[in-house]
């Protein structure tokens, strides 16, 4: 049995189908990279999992095995609670704050590097120590399903690949759906790559096709992978030329 397993899928919204019989299975302890470019229908998708897409569902079922946490682009603190409150978000919310639940919190804000910081108030914090804090939450709920949208797309270059690295070393262990348009980012950190491909007609959405998920990638050896290898190059090629619909040879 597989952590999240979606079969025969069919989402529409008004005249645009996004996908039609989309079938994916993402094995337990697999980090799952979904590549797509913009507006192919990834955090619908994503969406849809968490269960949180009413809507668009046409047909299809899809079963998840275990808790669900979500990590987003957006930054998700709420700028009126402490650092802290944040990273006790759902302790908070339901009046269940302890000594022992703040004391995780903070050896987990400890873990994403943010002792240092722990007196400022969230919008005095970089994009990239608010992602910080946003993993220390995510850690925090101890979800068995990571679903992340995106995370670290907003970040400056060195920022990115810290957090990267960090959240591959902390979420090592989970299942985690990473939605990324960055083709290095998913060899970075992927076990299984998809790609999501379609033809998207800017001009009459009615006329766009409906995404078709490519068989899996597998990808060899410990992640995060530093991109040394000429055979990581030359997949991160061949990434981009599926993405954007060219014959593997012809850029
Ligand atoms: N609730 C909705 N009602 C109508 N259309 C929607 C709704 N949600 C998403 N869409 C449309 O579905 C398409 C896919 O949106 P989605 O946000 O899933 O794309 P994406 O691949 O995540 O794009 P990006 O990488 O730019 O975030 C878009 O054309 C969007 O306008």
């Amino acid at each position: 049995m597989s952590a999240v397993s979606i079969n025969n899928l069919a989402i529409t919204f008004d005249k645009q189908v996004l996908f039609k019989e989309l079938n994916l299975s993402v094995p337990f302890g697999y980090w799952v990279a979904l590549l797509g470019r913009s507006g192919v229908g990834k955090s619908t998708l994503l969406r849809a999992i968490a269960g949180l897409e009413k809507n668009g569902i046409q047909q299809g079922n899809i079963n998840t095995q275990g808790k669900i946490a979500w990590l987003a682009q957006q930054d998700s603190l709420y700028p009126w609670l402490s650092i802290l409150d944040n990273v006790q978000l759902k302790e908070y919310l339901t009046h269940r704050k302890t000594k022992e639940t703040k004391q995780r919190a903070e050896s987990l804000l400890n873990a994403v590097g943010m002792t240092a910081h722990l007196d400022k108030a969230c919008y005095q914090l970089s994009g990239g120590q608010r992602q910080r804090v946003a993993l220390a939450r995510t850690l925090m709920q101890d979800a068995d399903i990571i679903l992340m949208d995106e995370p670290f797309s907003a970040l400056d270059a060195v920022t990115k690949l810290q957090l990267q690295n960090l959240s591959r070393q902390l979420l090592a262990d989970k299942t985690v759906l990473l939605i990324t348009h960055d083709p290095q980012e998913a060899i970075r950190l992927a076990d299984q790559i998809y790609i999501l491909q379609t033809h998207l007609d800017t001009k009459d959405i009615s006329f766009s096709q409906p995404a078709i998920l490519s068989e899996p990638i597998h990808l060899q050896g410990n992640a995060p992978r530093d991109l040394h290898q000429a055979t990581l190059w030359q997949l991160q090629q061949q990434l981009f030329n599926q993405l954007i619909g060219k014959d593997e040879n012809a850029l």
